[in-house]
């Protein structure tokens, strides 16, 4: 069974066509990139895949549940980090991390010591009882992913996890991410324009431009394809005649503004 399963997606805001035909089947334990520019409509498929945004019903399967019929059990198999703040500058880790436990309605006997599990794995049992507000940036979304992790989720969906963050940063988002996937299995579908970071921690990639995917393979696949010492940047290219920002640009500029305002 696919555990995210889309057929032919189609989604609008009023005349603007954001998704227009998306097909993607992910496979048991696999780190899925969706990868585009901004705009190309990779939100929009997540929020729909996270029961976010309505679907017509037999568009997209969760471990075989339709998004629209079986939202709710659909939500306690997800785990979901959105671009947007979803931690609380005011409080501590640990509670925030508790607050998403009761949230996903983890039982109250196991809450304790399941909020305790994922800070420990996310490298934040030290800092667990400081406030929010004083973590870094990557500490931030090492945060929210404790806070998306503590339902044990069987699929985890991030939104371009580490932009705006440094380097070490972003290896230690994307370290963590690794370790809790080899050790419970779980499937991973995230979005980036990051092509190089995609290169490297993902199994299998799509490239999506103007709400259509135009490739899909392993990196090592799509590059081959077009031979020599091509990139996935050279891929993208090739299919899309476009290019995507250049890393550095406005949009990371903004995306680190956010980031450090996020828990102020
Ligand atoms: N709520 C909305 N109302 C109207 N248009 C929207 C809305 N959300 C997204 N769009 C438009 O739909 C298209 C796809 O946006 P989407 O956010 O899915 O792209 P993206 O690839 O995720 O880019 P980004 O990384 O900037 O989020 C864009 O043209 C965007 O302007």
């Amino acid at each position: 069974m696919n555990p995210v399963l889309v057929e032919d997606l189609h989604y609008a805001f009023g005349d603007h066509v954001a998704v227009d035909g998306v097909d993607l089947a992910l496979a048991p334990g696999e780190v899925f990139g969706l990868l585009g520019p901004n705009g190309a409509g990779k939100t929009t498929t997540l929020r729909v895949i996270t029961t976010l945004l309505p679907a017509p019903p037999g568009t997209v399967r969760v471990e075989g549940l339709d998004v629209v019929r079986s939202r709710r059990r659909v939500r306690r198999l997800l785990g979901y980090v959105p671009q947007q703040l979803s931690a609380d500058g005011s409080l501590t880790g640990r509670e925030n991390v508790a607050l998403f436990a009761r949230l996903f309605d983890v039982p109250r006997r196991e809450r304790a010591e399941a909020v305790d599990s994922v800070l420990d794995a996310m490298g934040l049992a030290e800092s667990a009882d400081r406030t929010a507000s004083t973590y870094s940036g990557g500490m931030v979304r090492r945060l929210e992913l404790a806070q998306a992790l503590v339902s044990a989720p069987r699929v985890l969906v991030l939104d371009e996890p580490t932009v705006g963050l440094d380097p070490v940063a972003r290896s230690g988002v994307w370290d963590r991410i690794h370790e809790v996937r080899r050790a419970n299995g779980m499937t991973v579908l995230v979005t980036t324009h990051a092509m190089e970071e995609a290169e490297l921690h993902c199994d299998r990639v799509a490239l999506m431009h103007r709400g259509r995917l135009r490739a899909e393979g392993t990196p090592a696949e799509l590059t081959a394809a077009i031979g020599g010492e091509a990139t996935l940047e050279d891929v993208f290219r090739h299919h899309t005649g476009d290019t995507l920002e250049p890393s550095g640009g406005m949009r990371d500029v903004r995306a680190a503004r956010r980031t450090a305002r996020r828990v102020g």
